[in-house]
């Protein structure tokens, strides 16, 4: 069959862009074959010609002259990350008419809005597959496979960092330090590893499924985001006791009282090992999503790396070279819904306090006064005795505990407001978490 050339401009050539490069030359054929087109790779931008590179990057494409660039390109893969110079690249190529491809879930979860209206007004396509949980096609499952149903719920495991360190604390007993260094020097990691451990990586992600799966805008800086730093090996011990383990998970959720909203949060969630999610592993990544008609849908994967990520993206090229040579448009923003953004203290859902108690008659009740105060119920309290503190001047020094207390379902708000209630009560020597939980 007689193809079309299309020209292809990869901007960032690091773990992403490089096997981006070799999927393009291993397998230009069956691409051709796919989309229609020829795709012709005519340059990859980089920011230093002469460092060293990997043999496959044909080192006369490399140019440092991004803008001049995109200008000759039909469709721009952006791979650079971050917000400069992307934003300006991407806003460039889609003025010049190409279609854009990004793994940029930080640059679109900040500037999303202005860079799909970008793409409406050029009357190109921009696609995204791999700035969400890398290879699994939860992009696409959300824009058109449930674009028939009503979705109510996301959940999921979408940072393979804090995943890999999580899992590494728990199952191998290394320290943060040691796991944070293995996922760099495996590819997992962000230039800037504080924005997989702080959480924002993943409140990224939520924000971009939430925009999709709920027809709405919904930035990075609307999810309620705590990371992993606080996360000690003592809380991971004690909730694998108890039938847990602790993931990063990434929520959003349709909720209808006080009034139609979202709520959207990144945190650390104590889920049961019974739960689909628990048994994530690794760098692995998995989505599940809650609708009215299709019900629970999971999708799991490899979510980070060159490798998978690169899939991703090449499938994205390959979808936007077929709408260039047989006509059609990639499925646009849709925000018709406008749903707002819920203060996290509406979220619902149980959570287990943590504190550090002295251990004397009448405390446990005056701790339940204030659940009690706010209607919230108990469904379980541990107690662990704690060796006396070898700090403490007085003597004799107060016994002390740990109790662990599991509500039943209530706000964030009110299990907040009792957190910093316990805070203030005298036999309440520490608040050590209020952790989220997941059946
Ligand atoms: N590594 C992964 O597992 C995944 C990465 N992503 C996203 O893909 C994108 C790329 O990620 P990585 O390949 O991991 O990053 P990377 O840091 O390995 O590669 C980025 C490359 O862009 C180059 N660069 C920086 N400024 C430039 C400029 N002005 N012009 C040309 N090149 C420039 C850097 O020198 C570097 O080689 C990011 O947006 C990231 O969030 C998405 C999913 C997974
Ligand atoms: N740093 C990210 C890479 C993919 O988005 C991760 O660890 O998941
Ligand atoms: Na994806």
């Amino acid at each position: 069959m007689a193809h079309v050339d299309l020209n292809v401009a990869l901007l960032g050539c690091g773990t992403v862009g490089s096997e981006v490069v070799r999927l393009l030359q291993q397998q230009s054929d069956d691409f051709a074959e796919r989309c229609g087109a020829r795709l012709n790779l005519i340059g990859i931008a980089v920011r230093d010609t002469a460092a060293p590179r990997a043999a496959r990057v044909p080192r006369e494409l490399l140019t440092e002259d991004a803008h001049a660039l995109v200008r000759r390109a039909d469709i721009v893969i952006e791979l650079i990350g971050g917000l400069e110079p992307a934003r300006t690249l991407m806003h460039e190529a889609l003025a010049a008419g190409a279609s854009v491809v990004t793994g940029n879930k930080a640059l679109l979860a900040t500037h999303g809005p202005e860079l799909h209206e970008a793409t409406a007004a050029a009357d190109v396509d921009l696609y995204y597959e791999a700035a969400v949980a890398g290879a699994i096609p939860v992009v696409y499952a959300l824009r058109e496979s449930l674009a028939g149903d009503q979705v109510t719920s996301i959940s999921g495991i979408v940072n393979g960092t804090t995943n890999y360190i999580l899992d590494e604390m728990t199952t191998k007993g290394l320290t943060y330090e040691e796991a944070l260094k293995a996922a760099q020097e495996l590819g997992f990691a962000e230039a800037d590893p504080s924005s997989d451990v702080d959480g924002y990586d993943a409140a990224a992600k939520i924000a971009l499924m939430a925009s999709i799966a709920f027809h709405s805008r919904v930035s990075i800086d609307d999810v309620a985001t705590t990371g992993i730093r606080d996360v000690t090996a003592e809380q991971i011990a004690a909730a694998s006791r108890d039938g847990y383990v602790i993931k990063l998970l990434a929520t959003a959720r349709r909720i209808a009282h006080p009034e139609p909203a979202i709520t959207l949060e990144v945190a650390p969630t104590l889920v049961a090992q019974s739960h689909p999610l628990a048994a994530v592993a690794g760098a692995f990544n998995a989505v599940v999503t809650e609708s009215d008609a299709a019900g629970r849908l999971m999708f799991y994967g490899q979510g980070a790396g060159g490798a998978p990520t690169a899939s991703a993206v090449l499938s994205d090229v390959v979808a936007a070279a077929a709408k260039r040579v047989y006509g059609g448009h990639a499925p646009r923003e849709l925000p018709y819904a406008s749903l707002p953004v819920a203060p996290i203290e509406h979220s619902r859902g149980t959570f287990v306090v943590e504190l550090t108690v002295t251990d004397a008659p009448g405390v446990l009740a005056s701790i339940a006064q204030s659940f009690a105060a706010r209607q919230v119920s108990i469904a379980q309290v541990r107690q662990d005795t704690l060796p006396d503190d070898a700090s403490a001047a007085e003597e004799p020094r107060a016994s002390r505990a740990r109790l662990s207390i599991m509500t039943h379902t209530c706000t964030r708000g009110d299990i907040e407001a009792i957190g910093a209630e316990l805070a203030e009560n005298p036999h309440v020597l520490n608040v050590a978490s209020l952790t989220p939980v997941e059946e």
